[in-house]
């Protein structure tokens, strides 16, 4: 697939995540198109990464069979809306990555019989450690389901779904997910520095210690739970701690958390119809 022209509709965040990953697997970057509006993004885009930039989706997806969608939910029906013309002639296999967008709702705004992947990647995807869920719409082959597969493979590990409702689910738990673990990073941060420890310390302890807890739940067959257990000591210091985390109700925090970000895929979905 090294040079078979793909389109990048949006060049953000996530879009230069995934250009990233598709040269690191020998992508030629003169076959990957990008369509962003911003000139300071599409230079940077063109500096760091040698692909084909354009201001206009129409040129990005012209001689592309694999189209991106990489703009926010907000503006993806006009965005599908200005490249449907395109879409009907070239009948491209169509890749999105929005949060709550359907791949009906992408496939009607491009005006119909078109073959769509719902993706789900994560940031993570920058160093290739991301992971993506992924749900094919029925109209995509085989041949289209593998190369959605290579082309997220090159962002980090793939789950594939059979119900594109799950697809807000796996948004909420692994799209969003980097950001609860930085967010109890920073927590942890705080309270060293609150328990007396220098800045620089707590921040390289809170670091190292979720770099290296992630290496053991990912490197070895002992599940979360059972890791768990192996720190906390009969009445030691985790323990303390464990028991404060779940009188403050911590796990019915995540529970609820994740559910309002899945409640807040549907509604981006409905919003934006
Ligand atoms: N940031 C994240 O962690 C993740 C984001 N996503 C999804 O990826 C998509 C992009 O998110 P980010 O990269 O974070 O956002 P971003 O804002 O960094 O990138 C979106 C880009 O689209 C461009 N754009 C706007 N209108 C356009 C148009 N008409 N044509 C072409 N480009 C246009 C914007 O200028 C911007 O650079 C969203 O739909 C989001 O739901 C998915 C997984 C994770
Ligand atoms: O916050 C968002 O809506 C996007 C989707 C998953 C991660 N970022």
């Amino acid at each position: 697939m090294n040079d078979h022209p793909i389109a990048f509709i949006g060049g953000g965040n996530m879009a230069r995540s995934l250009i990233g990953g598709l040269l690191a697997q020998g992508h030629a970057p003169a076959s990957i198109h990008v369509a962003e509006p911003v000139p300071a993004l599409r230079d940077a885009l063109r500096a760091d990464f040698g692909v084909a930039v354009f201001d206009d989706g129409a040129q990005a997806v012209a001689g592309a069979d694999t189209w991106v969608l990489a703009t926010k939910p907000q503006v993806l029906r006009q965005v599908c809306g200005a490249l449907a013309s395109h879409a009907q002639t070239s009948a491209p296999l169509v890749v999105s990555i929005a949060a709550g967008i359907t791949a009906a709702q992408i496939e009607r705004w491009l005006g119909g019989g078109i073959k769509v992947v719902r993706t789900m990647p994560n940031t993570p995807a920058l160093l290739g450690a991301g992971v993506t869920g992924l749900y094919a719409s029925a109209r995509v082959d085989t041949a289209g389901r593998d190369f959605a597969d290579r082309l997220l493979s090159a962002a980090g590990k793939t789950v594939w779904l059979a119900d594109e409702a799950q697809m807000d689910a796996v948004t909420a738990v692994s799209g969003s997910g980097p950001a609860y673990v930085f967010l109890l990073t920073e927590a942890m941060v705080d309270a060293g520095i609150t328990e007396g420890l220098a800045a620089d310390a707590a921040r390289r302890l809170a670091l190292q210690t979720v770099l290296g807890a992630a290496r053991m739940l990912t490197e070895s067959d002992v599940d979360a739970a059972e890791l768990r257990r192996r720190v906390t000591s009969p009445n030691g210091t985790t323990q303390a701690a464990i028991e404060m985390l779940e009188a403050g109700g911590f796990r019915g925090l995540v529970k609820a958390a994740i559910h309002a970000a899945r409640r807040r895929g549907q509604e981006l979905s409905a919003a934006n119809d």
